[in-house]
């Protein structure tokens, strides 16, 4: 695997008066665990589909290595968002199909509109589906109709399918936000054993402090689509806190905080 850093250099969007993203520079080391907080419209999921060149920045730039991000096109654009698999908020699976061939749909990851309508698949991205599936304890439910899966089995699937990408980096955009505590904790734990296993650097939102503290091991706070803190859950202070969220955010936020409070479940993760 192509083990490389991610570096942002003065990276910013504009849309119309607003800077969504302004002047970041960052570098990810890989197999950082990643989280990225802030409130809501501080630039975060921006921030990530800019990785992904889902947007383009206005200004700055992005490297994988030595791989110039926001130069490429075409195919080698293709290639890039198969390197950087990105999990939603919503899923996004397809409703009436079955949990594997949901994911299979992520080998045709950066290939052509043509090819992806054949859905034609070998037994051995078959293979690759099902032991995905099984890394997140979802293989028993592979024939099952994605559509009838609880949320977070629904997100499992959706990693499942992230994985058979043979992704670099993994972008997650508050993978979370709409699961209850306990499917809330199977993803964080099913993203962080990844992590460590194989090595992938994870990129994710979080709309919760206490998630961010307890699973990553470094921690970028965005306002106003600049960054305001960057480093280790020890280092966020109280004070820090009240910085990024600002006082009537810090309200918004404690409320978000009581309702989705979660931990790793340390039995489920080798360490
Ligand atoms: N396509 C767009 N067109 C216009 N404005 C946009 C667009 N995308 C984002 N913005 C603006 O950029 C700012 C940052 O938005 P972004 O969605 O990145 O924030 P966020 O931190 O991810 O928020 P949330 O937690 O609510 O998802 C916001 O002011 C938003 O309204």
């Amino acid at each position: 695997m192509e083990h490389a850093s991610l570096s942002l250099t003065r990276l910013t969007r504009r849309f119309g008066q607003t800077t969504a993203v302004r002047d970041v520079t960052l570098s990810i080391p890989p197999g950082q665990f990643v989280g990225v907080i802030g409130r809501s419209g501080a630039g975060k999921s921006t921030l990530l589909r800019l990785v992904n060149r889902l947007v383009e920045p206005s200004d700055g730039s992005i490297f994988f290595g030595d791989r110039e991000i926001t130069r490429l096109k075409g195919r080698a654009l293709r290639d890039w968002r198969r390197d950087c698999a990105m999990i939603f908020q919503q899923f996004n699976l397809v409703e009436r199909l079955d949990v594997l061939t949901n994911v299979l749909v992520g080998r045709l990851a950066g290939h052509g509109f043509v090819s992806s309508m054949t859905m034609r698949f070998t037994d051995e991205e078959r293979a690759l589906a099902i032991e995905a599936l099984d890394r997140l304890d979802m293989a028993p439910k592979a024939l099952q109709r994605a559509g009838t899966l609880s949320g977070g089995q629904q997100q499992r699937v959706a990693i499942a399918r992230a994985l058979v990408q043979n992704p670099r980096i993994m972008l997650a955009d508050e993978p979370i936000a709409s699961l209850d505590p306990g499917n809330a904790t199977r993803v964080m734990d099913a993203l962080a054993r990844i992590n460590r296993e194989d090595g992938l650097t994870v990129l994710v939102n979080l709309h919760t402090l206490d998630t961010a503290r307890a699973y990553c091991d470094r921690i970028i706070a965005m306002r106003e689509g600049a960054v305001m803190f960057d480093g280790s859950a020890t280092q966020l202070t109280d004070d820090v806190v009240a910085d990024i969220y600002g006082a009537e955010g810090l309200a918004e936020f404690d409320a978000a905080v009581t309702s989705t409070s979660i931990r790793p479940q340390a039995e489920k993760i080798p360490a």
